[in-house]
């Protein structure tokens, strides 16, 4: 029975478990998603350190210069009233220092310092990040500041999720995969767009098959045991070559979403095998396929890799769409300063819309109104 698309998007978000932890270098651990929280191993800074390039002082001035404090490791001086040491910014600042009394500020003669520092200048330790503290949370997606911030805090290894692999296969003897169709011949064009979706979604692609519109070559693909999830292109619908249903049900396999009430995409279908893989069923309709790619592969994508859900995105959609009475528009649009706007060329088997556009808007059926959810494309 056919599914809502919200609904559908839930099942696909809980049709499986995070995969397995693992403990990788900083380098690697980038678009993973961590599989605990991460507390700061050192506070930041790490002590007392100049904010700015001048000089470290204690009670009022003038104040004799009695040496020189650059960042980096050194052993601890203790500065007296009257005293002034030459400092530069991040270099951990005398004991006893009370401020820095910034280059611009400051007027020298000889060994004799004179200014108003105005301001201490001086980051104290753990101001910024105390030791202990949760700087990220289980379940965020290690970006290139989360890499940089967890390389500040003490990390040299991070423990993350594995990366879902997933094998795709396409079916369809009408498909080419290079050069010019002739007459009955179609260019595959779910195959390029997969990969990127699959990287997107926190998953990783094995390998992509391309199979005849056969039961029994289908079959055969189905049969590899070396993936997480495998997404089969086309043969989701009804005809004399659509074999994934009748092909499942053969291999026994549980069908959690059969058909989602949504515009495009409606054939697709999500299942799990007696083995406990996951099967995507997208249509063969490019457009389609993107659609259902966005619907249930990558929230069960986000959710193999342990990812948390984040808020909706919405906006307000500018243009009049016409809700369905059942089914979920999914409506390939352009994000301006102040609205979402739909850009058209949108029928299932046509990708112009979608490659033009930068989000997917979700029209709900019979919606009327302007706030929408959208999906980052
Ligand atoms: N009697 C019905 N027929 C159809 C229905 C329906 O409800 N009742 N739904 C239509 C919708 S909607 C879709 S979507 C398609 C889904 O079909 P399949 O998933 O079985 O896919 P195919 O039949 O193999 O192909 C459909 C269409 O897409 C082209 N195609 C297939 N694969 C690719 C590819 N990799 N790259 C580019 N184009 C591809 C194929 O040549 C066909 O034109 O079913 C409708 N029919
Ligand atoms: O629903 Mo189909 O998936 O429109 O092309």
């Amino acid at each position: 029975m056919t599914t809502g698309w919200v609904e559908a998007r839930q099942a696909a978000r809980t049709a499986a478990e995070p995969l397995e932890t693992i403990t990788v270098p900083l380098r690697d651990a980038l678009g993973l998603a961590l599989a605990g929280h991460l507390p700061a191993l050192v506070p930041l800074p790490l002590c007392d350190t100049a904010a700015m390039d001048g000089y470290a002082v204690r009670g009022p001035g003038p104040w004799t210069i009695v040496g020189r404090r650059l960042a980096g490791p050194c052993a601890a001086v203790t500065i007296e009233p009257g005293e002034a040491y030459e400092i530069a910014t991040g270099a951990p600042i005398p004991v006893g220092a009370e401020a820095v009394l910034p280059i611009e500020q400051s007027s020298v003669d000889e060994t004799t310092l004179n200014g108003n520092p105005g301001k201490p200048h001086i980051r104290r330790r753990g101001e910024d990040i105390p030791r202990g503290r949760r700087v990220l949370q289980a379940g965020a997606v290690v970006t290139p500041a989360a890499l940089g911030l967890a390389a500040s805090v003490g990390y040299d290894v991070l423990s993350v999720h594995r990366r879902p692999k997933v094998r795709v296969i396409v079916s369809g003897d009408e498909l080419l995969t290079a050069g010019l169709p002739t007459h009955g011949q179609v260019r595959d064009a779910i195959g390029p767009l997969l990969p990127g979706l699959i990287a997107d979604a926190g998953g990783e692609l094995s390998d992509t098959q391309f199979v005849a519109d056969r039961a029994g070559s289908l079959s055969e693909a189905l049969a590899c045991d070396d993936v997480d999830v495998i997404a089969v292109c086309g043969s989701t619908s009804v005809g004399p070559a659509d074999h994934l249903r009748p092909v499942l049900g053969a291999l026994k396999a549980d069908v959690l979403v059969d058909g989602v009430a949504c515009r495009p995409g409606h054939p697709q279908l999500l299942a799990a095998l007696p083995d406990g893989r996951r099967v995507v069923g997208l249509p063969g309709n490019p457009f389609a396929a993107l659609a259902a790619g966005h619907t249930l592969l990558a929230p069960l994508l986000h959710r193999l890799a342990g990812r948390s859900p984040k808020p909706p995105l919405t906006g307000r959609l500018r243009a009049s769409i016409a809700a369905r009475e059942r089914e979920t528009r999914l409506v390939p649009a352009v994000r301006t300063d102040d609205a979402i706007v739909p850009v058209g060329r949108d029928r299932a088997g046509n990708l112009w819309g979608a490659a033009m556009a930068d989000v997917l808007a979700v029209v709900p059926p019979q919606w009327t109104g302007a706030e929408v959810e959208v999906l980052p494309l």
